[in-house]
């Protein structure tokens, strides 16, 4: 709807026909968006041909669990000078690529330099009624993520720029996790001091990671960090709260994601980022625990006596005292 209202021509591609066919017909979106009218400029289609054959500009907004197999289709029609933008948060499973990792994959075609990660706090719902939003692009290529920004930019979408595609794809992805823990202790009630304790060292363990799979750490001072914690640990929106609270009413992981019906990424994304926290030798003691709560049967109130009974440490880590480089993981540091 942002690209529509910029006066752009938009091809809006599901795989499910019927889903095309009825948003081409009642120009609305009744399971996923229902209260928003589509602009005029939106053609729906379930053809991949039709939507990517000519296209300028790809946005990709598939859950990460649907990110391969997208991109693979995607693959026959993408003209290599298209600009490629995601917006998903999250990690691949099994792999634990990024996303921008993946599409660099499946599409040989794109210049991984101009693949384009657009985040930060912006959840749909409020979007679409052009309520005042910020984000941020982040691409290698200081060009490709500036075409990214005058496509999506108007009075009520601000976009900045960020060369740190790592930062804002690493952040994106592991505030879920901490927005499923804000759930979680809103739910049982454990108070607001709880959920600040959860937010601030919830950046620490982000950041942590993300710095040593070579992120800038101001980064997560910014949009696709702070930002997008708060937004989505606060929100009445965030499906990942949402499926935190359900879980402290005692249902289980399953039986909340069927309920929601819509992808909350914070539960692949703690299994995701335990793995990762080891691969690089980071702690993570919120996701630990929360996997553990998630997968391993343990209740929140034993969590939260382990996270408070940890032996005592230093707030302020040394998160990196070298300059930051883009590429920096991929160039050594670390
Ligand atoms: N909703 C938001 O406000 C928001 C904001 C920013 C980023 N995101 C991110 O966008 C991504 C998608 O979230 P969403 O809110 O659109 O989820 P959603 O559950 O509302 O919709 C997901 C859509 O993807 C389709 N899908 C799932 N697997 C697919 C596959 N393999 N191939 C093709 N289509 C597939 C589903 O049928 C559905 O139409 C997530 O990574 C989310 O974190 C969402
Ligand atoms: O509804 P959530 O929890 O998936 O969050 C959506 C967006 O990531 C908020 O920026």
């Amino acid at each position: 709807t942002v690209l529509a209202h910029n006066g752009h021509r938009v091809k809006l591609w599901t795989r499910n026909p019927e889903q095309a066919a009825e948003m081409r017909e009642r120009r609305r979106n009744p399971r996923f968006l229902p209260e928003v009218e589509l602009p005029d400029g939106i053609e729906p289609t379930a053809s991949l041909a039709d939507a990517a054959g000519g296209a300028d500009a790809i946005v990709v907004v598939a859950p990460s669990s649907g990110m391969r197999e997208v991109a693979r289709l995607l693959r026959p029609h993408l003209r290599p000078e298209a600009l490629v933008v995601h917006a998903t948060k999250g990690f691949e499973t099994g792999t634990l690529q990024r996303m921008t990792d993946v599409l660099a994959e499946e599409l040989p075609q794109a210049d991984p330099a101009r693949l384009v990660v657009l985040s930060g706090p912006s959840h749909a719902e409020e979007v679409v009624q052009r309520c005042p939003t910020t984000v941020v692009v982040a691409a290698q290529q200081l060009e490709a993520a500036e075409m990214a920004q005058d496509l999506f930019m108007n009075s009520f979408f601000r976009v900045y720029t960020n060369p740190d595609v790592v930062g804002v794809e690493v952040g994106g992805a592991l505030k879920n996790i901490i927005a499923l823990g804000a759930g979680l202790s809103d739910g049982l009630g454990f108070g607001d001091n709880a959920k600040a304790a959860l937010l601030t060292r919830g950046l620490a363990e982000i950041a942590r990671l993300g710095v040593a799979m070579g992120a800038n750490p101001l980064t997560f001072s910014g949009l696709a960090g702070i930002g997008d914690l708060v937004v989505t640990c606060t929100s009445r929106h965030s499906r990942n709260w949402r499926a935190g609270s359900m879980l402290a009413q005692g249902l289980s992981p399953d039986e909340v994601l069927a309920k929601m019906g819509m992808v909350v990424e914070g539960v692949r994304t703690t299994q995701a980022a335990v793995l990762l926290a080891q691969r690089y030798s980071v702690t993570m003691p919120i996701a630990e625990q929360l996997n553990a709560v998630l997968f391993e049967g343990k209740t929140p109130q034993a969590a939260v006596l382990d996270l408070m009974g940890r032996v005592r440490t230093h707030e302020i880590e040394e998160l990196a005292l070298a300059p930051w480089t883009p590429g920096g993981a991929e160039h050594g540091r670390n």
